[in-house]
């Protein structure tokens, strides 16, 4: 006890003044209070109520802690690479050997050059010495193949870790887009990105640097002690009756900073999603005048990040201050009990500087070992977190199940109920057909279930209840990839991509590289988008900016309807895909649907919000509340007293002849109905 006192000292000066009264009050040991105050701290209230993080009843994606299982799947991962792995432990085998082994040919060098030391000429260093003592040159000569080894070592090993995490971000990245919806309403899509690309770092430290370092600490570290205990007994008792102290501070402080590594990268993973989220959404911040709201925000986060950090390095400091003042007692126990030895003719001054030389590489060995833990266990709680991402299976199989491209006779809802994950029911018993080469449009108010519908039509989603068949084969059994290249689609708020107009395009085909120049003219033409991509000055090759920032609405969703178009799919499904137009180019956008209808035998569900989209449909599905309450034609629905199309069109006053006269006219397409 009496051994830990200046270390007591030491560390209550720099803890907060409670816990300095805590210590000292203390009856248990200080080490256990300051383990408590430190995990208390990095616990507390604040941070459990600040931190955003993924909902842990429905998240796919955890935090957890590495088993054996995943070690046996990152060394599966790291097996191609054995070459390099193997190469590289065998240079650092070599070069751990000559700097072990230098120490004791320098001590016996020194006897060599001390006339009163009696020498063994049998043993083998000093015959080495003495050779050394001859030839200089060969020393250097033995210290360049040290230290050439050394770099072939950092060489191979750096290989090998850049390729392991490079397969294993490849394994995780291929996972994540094959997941399932309901694993991204799941997950915050920002967090799983900082995760992902910070995981991966921390892992790629962990296998290419502190696994080496590691490595070559615990050679080194066994080595030295070998060594140390091969030169002298007595010497090594007394360096050795600090080991558990030093393993106790390295306990205790070393579990601390852990647990502050974990909270932080949690918080470190949150901060990381609000500050892409407003920048990736500037222009509304701008809107909202947010701009202070955002910096309090993620302030506010970033003052938890500097909380927990602050324990971090409290730990950190206490645990290197700790060895040093260990290191230096042991140091100078050594030098004073060695120059008693050499008094009383146990050992030569040669045996003392070499064991001084093993007991400096052993401490630096055990510093970096303690290092080499914190760091692996980092990469291993990391690489967890990844292989689980990795080995996530999405429930829906992508590419296997019946092909099918092409609609013979209808796609029905039968009897189709659903929810999202943790709401309750969004479609309720619907059933209706969408017939082959008719449009189908779903009206209904907002938030009725629409897109919903439009989406298990995509099979985004299977439904809870019921079934969706393609002339009569269940949706679940036909292959999800082929039907989806199947589907021409413009979604409500057209997504584009960071790249040019024409790699947008050719994202909707199935073999972009036999796509020619002409079939993306001519889909480009049918979208009515040709004119303003060729105005531009780079044409197809125009860099369209973040989301497409750099275009206009209508231009975006012309982009995108060029490229719902650019495979010739025989379905197509538009959420508004419209509703950005003005209405000459709506006007001649439905021609053209109107002409590849005939043409081309199309298959179309439109969500409509326009009298024209619903007038030029074949049936009109109204959708309210999650349950289908009217279908039949517009003339149908019209006629239907206190029908929805009915009540709007009365409420603005739109005179029911006039307006149908009126809608097949480019004029007309800007009347639309909002629900
Ligand atoms: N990914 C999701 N996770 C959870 N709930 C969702 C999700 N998408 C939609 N919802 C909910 O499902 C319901 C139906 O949404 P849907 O988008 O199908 O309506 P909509 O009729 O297309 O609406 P709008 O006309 O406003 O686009 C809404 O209550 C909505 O909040």
């Amino acid at each position: 006890m009496h051994c830990l006192c200046p270390l007591r000292n030491t560390l209550c000066s720099q803890l907060p003044t409670s816990t300095y009264r805590m210590l000292l009050q203390a009856k248990t040991t200080p080490v256990t209070v300051l383990r408590r105050d430190l995990t208390a701290k990095i616990k507390n209230q604040k941070l459990n109520q600040n931190i955003r993080r993924v909902d842990r009843r429905n998240a796919a994606y955890l935090l957890r802690h590495t088993t054996w299982k995943d070690l046996v799947e990152l060394y599966e991962i790291a097996k191609p690479f054995r070459k390099w792995i193997f190469l590289g432990t065998s240079f650092m085998v070599v070069s751990s050997g000559i700097f072990l082994i230098i120490p004791r040919i320098l001590g016996k060098l020194i006897d060599q050059f001390d006339n009163n030391t009696k020498r063994s000429e049998e043993e083998i260093t000093m015959r080495i010495a003495k050779f050394f003592k001859d030839q200089p040159m060969a020393l250097v000569g033995l210290l360049a193949v040290g230290a050439l080894a050394t770099a072939a070592k950092v060489y191979c090993l750096q290989i090998a870790g850049v390729n392991i995490v490079g397969s294993l971000r490849k394994a995780v990245y291929s996972s994540i887009i094959r997941q399932d919806m309901t694993f991204f309403d799941k997950n915050m899509v920002g967090e799983i990105g900082s995760r992902h690309a910070a995981d991966t770092v921390i892992v790629g430290y962990s296998v290419s640097s502190s696994l080496r370092a590691g490595v070559r600490a615990v050679l080194v570290g066994v080595g030295s002690v070998g060594m140390m205990l091969m030169t002298s007994l007595e010497l090594s008792t007394v360096s050795f009756l600090t080991a558990p102290i030093v393993i106790g501070i390295f306990k205790m402080f070393g579990r601390v900073q852990q647990q502050c590594t974990w909270q932080l990268q949690e918080v470190a993973a949150d901060v990381n999603q609000t500050a892409i989220e407003r920048m990736a959404n500037m222009k509304t911040v701008r809107m909202l005048s947010a701009e202070q709201q955002s910096i309090d925000e993620y302030c506010k986060k970033g003052e938890l990040v500097l909380d927990i950090s602050k324990t971090e390095a409290l730990a950190k400091g206490s645990l290197i201050g700790s060895f040093q003042f260990t290191g230096y007692s042991a140091f100078s126990s050594i030098l004073f009990y060695g120059s008693h030895l050499i008094n009383t003719g146990h050992i030569t001054y040669g045996e003392l500087s070499s064991f001084c030389l093993y007991a400096v590489l052993a401490a630096a060995s055990l510093s970096n070992i303690s290092g080499f833990y914190n760091e692996v266990m980092k990469g291993l709680g990391a690489s967890s977190r990844l292989l689980e991402l990795k080995n996530s299976q999405p429930v829906m199989n992508l590419t296997t199940g019946i092909r099918k491209t092409d609609v013979q006779e209808a796609i029905r809802f039968e009897n189709v109920s659903f929810a999202y994950a943790g709401r309750k029911k969004t479609l309720e018993d619907i059933s209706f057909s969408i017939p082959r080469g008719k449009i189908t449009a779903v009206i209904g108010p907002s938030g009725s279930g629409k897109s919903s519908i439009a989406s298990l039509m995509l099979r985004l989603y299977d439904p809870a209840d019921g079934r969706i068949t393609v002339d009569g084969v269940d949706l679940r059994e036909i292959n999800a990839t082929a039907w989806r290249h199947a589907i021409g689609t413009v979604g409500q708020e057209p997504v584009l991509f960071t790249c040019s107009i024409r790699e947008n395009i050719l994202m909707g085909a199935e073999n972009p590289e036999s796509i020619s120049q002409f079939q993306l003219e001519e889909a480009a033409q049918l979208a009515n988008a040709l004119d303003f991509i060729q105005g531009f000055e780079n044409g197809f090759e125009t860099m369209v900016g973040e989301h497409g920032c750099k275009l206009s609405g209508g231009q975006k969703q012309r982009i995108a309807m060029a490229r719902a178009l650019i495979s010739k799919p025989k379905i197509m499904i538009l959420d508004e895909a419209t509703s950005a137009l003005d209405a000459t180019s709506d006007y001649l956008i439905r021609m053209t649907l109107d002409s590849l209808l005939k043409n081309h035998n199309l298959t179309v569900l439109v969500i409509a919000h326009r009298l024209a989209t619903m007038q030029q449909a074949d049936q009109v599905v109204f959708v309210n509340r999650g349950r289908i309450e009217g279908q039949g034609t517009f003339d149908e629905m019209m006629k239907v007293q206190n029908s929805i199309v009915e009540q709007e069109a009365r409420r603005r006053g739109i005179p029911m002849n006039e307006q149908m006269s009126r809608v097949n006219t480019p004029t007309a397409y800007g009347t639309s109905l909002k629900f």
